[in-house]
């Protein structure tokens, strides 16, 4: 008892305890100093905790865009860690030399703690040797069944809305089916096996929930600063990956393991033979030298990355468009207008990328869509290089020291009124994508919202295969169905984690809409309503 009553009293402790202390006194009122130039509540200023509450509340992206309202387009958010809104300086720190990925964030994300994937590499020079070995296969150039692959999901997608829902009047979860289809696509892309989610309309295997139960708990590990955690070996179970008996994120893993070790044997087995492999996004990794773990562990990137990223667009643009009679209106009489003048096929036949990138209020709503909803939100931190940076802020110069961390606030940011002018950057209204005239206005607009999928050498790999699922879907949702939210004062339930939306509940009412004599002609039952 003596002992501990007299122990902050021993020198042996009271030595080290006191340096500690005095070092993270000293660290914080240098930070303190450091950025006394730029803007932020107080308490943020002082402490990392006002941060890691803003996380876990998950509402951090739209407080985080309040303060850009306040105090301008950069904050700071954490005694070493600052938020912008500005396009320039977010661009810069993905592009200007010396800028890498903080580690508080992208270690954390790994999926096994002794392994980056091309998401989490902080290390700069890894990272680009690891995207040339990919770049080919995302981008459709040597994955030859892209275009076949989304369009067999898309027909899955429609026919289990009309035969379960729209034809028998039950009120259906949207989100469950965008989660869904886009699972499909990205397992049927990047594995050459659909996880046919679609199909049985159901998750015998529990894939959306270990995938929101994986994003919850690594949530919660940034938010808390924990992550560190998983790096020790003994704690946190090995799992058991075995394909019959697991569920959820180790029956992923199995699969994946078992599904990438097959297909690593056909490839070497078909080179030996001299003849030509499958031409898909598996191949593409192998012929690049990606191999064993490492191309484990990127496939099953594509899956986390490629997933509840566009499932989050998709909703946040269903919602706008749902809430928004003329622009619901407007793109049906742009897709009917499509099919009428061969713009677009008569279905059943699914619209393809071509045809869908040429519709202009179509693209006009995606951008709206991403721009009002970013998909993705806040925690794509980077470390400020050596020596600091002095950059354009508002017109003013601003030193940012080393070591300080820099996080997009995508809500604010696509709401500068520099870009999109101070009249109604609050609202959705697509049009703004067509009305302006200003050509360079207009390309800082697209500059501006692209951002949203990264930046520079970190752009997002599936921009493109995203892009094309937006497009296409919505285009065949709106062609066939009519939609009503069942609860407009509570439309979904929603949170965000590790940046991501994560949207359940959002009951939709679905019917087929009402075609006339000649079949292909569609009149809308609801909107034409008066
Ligand atoms: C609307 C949908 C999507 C959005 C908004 C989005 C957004 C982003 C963003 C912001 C980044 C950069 C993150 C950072 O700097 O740390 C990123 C990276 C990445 N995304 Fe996406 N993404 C989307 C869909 C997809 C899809 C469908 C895939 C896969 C098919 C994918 C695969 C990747 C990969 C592999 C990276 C890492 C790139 C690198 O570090 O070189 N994304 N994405």
């Amino acid at each position: 008892m003596d002992t501990i009553a007299y122990l902050p009293l021993r020198p042996w402790f009271a030595v080290p305890a006191i340096l500690t202390i005095g070092v993270f006194l000293f660290r914080r009122l240098r930070l303190l100093f450091q950025l006394r130039h730029i803007k932020g509540p107080l308490l943020w200023r002082l402490s990392g905790i006002p941060h890691s509450l803003a996380l876990l509340s998950g509402n951090c992206h739209n407080l985080y865009a309040e303060f850009h309202r306040k105090y301008g387009d950069i904050v700071v958010v954490s005694p070493s860690m600052i938020t912008t809104s500005s396009p320039d300086l977010w661009a810069r720190s993905n592009t200007y030399p010396g800028y890498k990925k903080s580690q508080w964030f992208y270690r954390a994300v790994r999926f096994d703690w002794r392994e980056d994937n091309l998401f989490t590499q902080t290390d700069t020079e890894k990272h680009d040797l690891r995207r040339k070995q990919m770049i080919r296969g995302y981008s459709g150039v040597e994955n030859l069944t892209l275009e076949a692959d989304v369009e067999v999901c898309v027909a899955k997608l429609l026919n289990l809305i009309r035969s379960r829902y729209a034809d028998q009047r039950k009120a259906m979860d949207l989100a469950q089916k965008t989660h869904f289809f886009t699972i499909d696509v990205i397992s049927m892309i990047g594995f050459g096996k659909c996880y046919n989610l679609l199909d049985g309309d159901e998750d015998p295997d529990e894939y959306r929930k270990s995938l929101h139960q994986g994003l919850a708990v690594t949530h919660r590990q940034v938010a808390l600063g924990i992550w560190w955690m998983n790096w020790i070996p003994f704690i946190g179970p090995k799992p058991k990956l075995d394909i019959d008996s697991n569920k959820g994120f180790c029956k992923m893993l199995a699969l994946n393991k078992s599904m990438v070790e097959a297909r690593e044997k056909e490839f070497h087995e078909q080179k030996s033979l001299g003849s030509v492999p499958r031409q898909d996004m598996l191949t593409s990794f192998m012929k690049r030298g990606l191999l064993g773990d490492e191309l484990k562990t990127e496939n099953l990137l594509q899956i986390v990355a490629g997933s509840d990223t566009t499932s989050g667009a998709f909703n946040g643009i269903m919602l706008f468009m749902l809430t928004n009679p003329p622009c619901y209106k407007a793109l049906q009489a742009e897709i009917d207008d499509a099919v009428a003048s061969g713009k677009a096929p008569r279905a059943p036949e699914v619209i393809t990328w071509a045809q869908a990138k040429a519709l202009e209020y179509l693209q006009a709503v995606i951008m709206e869509g991403l721009r009002m909803f970013p998909p993705v939100n806040n925690q794509n931190s980077r470390d400020v290089p050596p020596g600091g940076d002095t950059v354009i802020v508002e017109g003013e110069e601003v030193f940012l020291p080393h070591g300080i961390k820099v996080i997009p606030s995508y809500v604010a940011m696509h709401r500068n009124k520099n870009v999109y002018g101070d009249v109604d950057v609050d609202v959705f209204r697509p049009e703004r994508w067509l009305e302006e005239t200003d050509e360079s206005r207009l390309a800082a607009m697209k500059h501006e919202v692209n951002l949203g999928f990264g930046h520079g050498r970190w752009l997002c790999l599936g921009k493109s295969i995203a892009m094309r699922e937006l497009s296409i879907v919505l285009f065949e949702l709106f062609r066939h169905f009519d939609w009503k939210i069942v609860n407009p004062e509570k439309p979904w339930k929603h949170t965000v984690l590790m940046g991501l939306h994560s949207v359940t509940d959002m009951w939709v009412q679905v019917e087929e809409r009402v075609r006339s004599e000649h079949h292909q002609d569609i009149k809308s039952p609801i909107m034409d309503s008066p």
